[in-house]
């Protein structure tokens, strides 16, 4: 009873911001965007994500390691995919920009992170070919969630975003929405969270020696001056009996990775999914953060242990080499993009379960041009994720690496409203696809890196998938 009367009062509430829409959708003769956010029961995040499993191939899942906004998506209001060359970021941004003109928000303001907003991501190189493992991620694929859920200051929000076309029946409409709205919530609060059991699974690894001798190679290209740096990644091939879950994957990253972003994007049959420590860029009003996050060693046996190498790792110049070349590209992009940008000297430790990096955090104040997304395309990639300088870098991983990278390392997170948002690179990262999976992992090569203690380091770097995968985090 209670429930119905509630409801029909939410119906009259969101029958008003649908109707000034459909009037201004007749009036300008073009689709007009209609978002309503509401504060809901507490939720677990990835409940909702979970029983969302009308809405398979659409949901998005996203949070900073921090856990300050937590963001769920299912459903598609509106879509954007692009194969473009070189230019998706803007072209994103403008027609972000162009699909917001005239948008309705219910109310006009509320949290960051609620109200009309993308989540998805780019490729890394639109440039590179491109293959069927990878089908369904275009260059630049965002979607503007149906429902999305947000968890944030410890509370939950909800927002409907709905795009009305000229001459829609809104009563049929809002009714329609406030049904399905309710019975996801109504889902998810049902819906109990049990911790996925172990799994097997063949593990394939994709041409380890080839690897290691373009490892080799590129060192010795370096050290003659070809390049400065260039990150090599490989590929594991991953076979189950039954199918991988995303939800399960998530479930086992978000207890084991609490101090990563936790990235899933369903699109179609596959979702690629990861835990990562590195932002690429966040906005919040008139501050800019990114990370140079580059130099990794691995975690010690006990506290003692993990202090020394940590240490080394602090005064490693192999590492430092690999580090200080992120911090010169990043700052100099922040000094073009902003003012008042902060540096620190020296590096800091990044500490995640299974490696610890060299850490450098920048800030800057935006200039009045510079967008969150003017700022991607400015970053990326960074010479921890493509190399330096950064053309020729990536001509070269596109050459020798052989293969497909797909959204592996590149920019994956979310763009609101107001030009807020935070990106991460997509590393720690693997694309499932039913009973299949394709891990990634790769390593800044500098002159000094060798291809052992190199194809060692990949080896930790794919440690937080394999265990999301349900292995035993080998
Ligand atoms: C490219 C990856 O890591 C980058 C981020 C941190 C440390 C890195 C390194 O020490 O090589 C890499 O630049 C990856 O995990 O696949
Ligand atoms: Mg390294």
């Amino acid at each position: 009873m209670g429930g119905r009367t509630v409801t029909t009062m939410r119906e009259l509430h969101n029958l008003a911001g649908l109707k000034e829409g459909a009037a201004r959708a007749r009036r300008e003769q073009r689709p007009v965007l209609v978002s309503r956010t509401r504060l809901v029961n507490s939720l677990d995040p990835l409940s909702f994500f979970a029983s969302a499993t009308g809405y398979r191939g659409t949901r998005n899942f996203w949070s900073d390691p921090d856990r300050e906004v937590t963001l769920v998506g299912v459903g598609a209001a509106w879509k954007l995919e692009t194969h473009t060359r070189e230019d998706s970021y803007l072209k994103t941004g403008q027609e972000w920009d162009h699909l917001l003109k005239g948008a309705i928000r219910v109310p006009a303001e509320a949290p960051t992170g609620t109200g009309p907003l993308l989540l998805g991501g780019f490729s890394f190189d639109p440039l590179a070919g491109k293959t069927p493992l990878w089908e369904g991620f275009f260059d630049a694929s965002f979607i503007l969630p149906q429902f999305l859920l947000t968890v944030t200051g410890g509370e939950c929000w909800l927002t409907v975003n709905v795009l009305l076309h000229p001459g829609e029946d809104v009563e049929q409409r809002g009714k329609m929405l406030a049904e399905q709205e309710d019975e996801l919530l109504e889902a998810a609060e049902d819906f109990h969270l049990f911790p996925p059991a172990r799994a097997s699974f063949d593990v394939v690894e994709v041409e380890p020696d080839r690897w290691k001798k373009t490892v080799a190679t590129a060192a010795r290209e370096i050290r003659e001056g070809a390049l400065e740096k260039v990150v090599l990644a490989r590929q594991l091939r991953v076979q189950s009996e039954t199918s991988f879950s995303p939800e399960a994957g998530l479930y086992r990253l978000r207890e084991r990775q609490p101090h990563s972003f936790l990235f899933a994007v369903e699109r179609g049959e596959a979702c690629f999914l990861g835990a990562s420590p590195e932002r690429l860029v966040k906005r919040e009003g008139e501050r800019l953060y990114s990370t140079c996050l580059a130099g990794t060693t691995r975690r010690g046996e006990d506290p003692e242990e993990d202090r020394k190498l940590g240490e080394e790792l602090l005064s490693d110049p192999k590492n430092e080499g690999e580090h200080a070349v992120v911090v010169h590209m990043i700052r100099e992009a922040f000094q073009q993009g902003c003012s008042q940008v902060r540096v620190p000297d020296s590096p800091t430790l990044y500490r995640v379960r299974d490696v610890q990096h060299l850490f450098t955090p920048v800030e800057g104040t935006p200039l009045p041009e510079t967008t969150l997304l003017s700022m991607v395309q400015q970053l990326h990639p960074t010479p921890a994720l493509g190399g330096f300088p950064q053309k020729e870098a990536v001509a070269r991983i596109r050459e020798t690496e052989g293969m497909d990278r797909g959204w592996y390392s590149a920019p994956v997170g979310w763009l609101d409203y107001r030009g807020d948002g935070e990106f991460a690179c997509a590393i720690r990262s693997g694309l499932i696809r039913g009973r299949e999976a394709s891990l990634f992992a790769g390593c800044g090569i500098v002159g000094d890196s060798e291809p052992d203690s190199e194809y060692e380091e990949t080896k930790l770097k794919f440690k937080p998938m394999l265990s999301a995968l349900g292995g035993d985090g080998r």
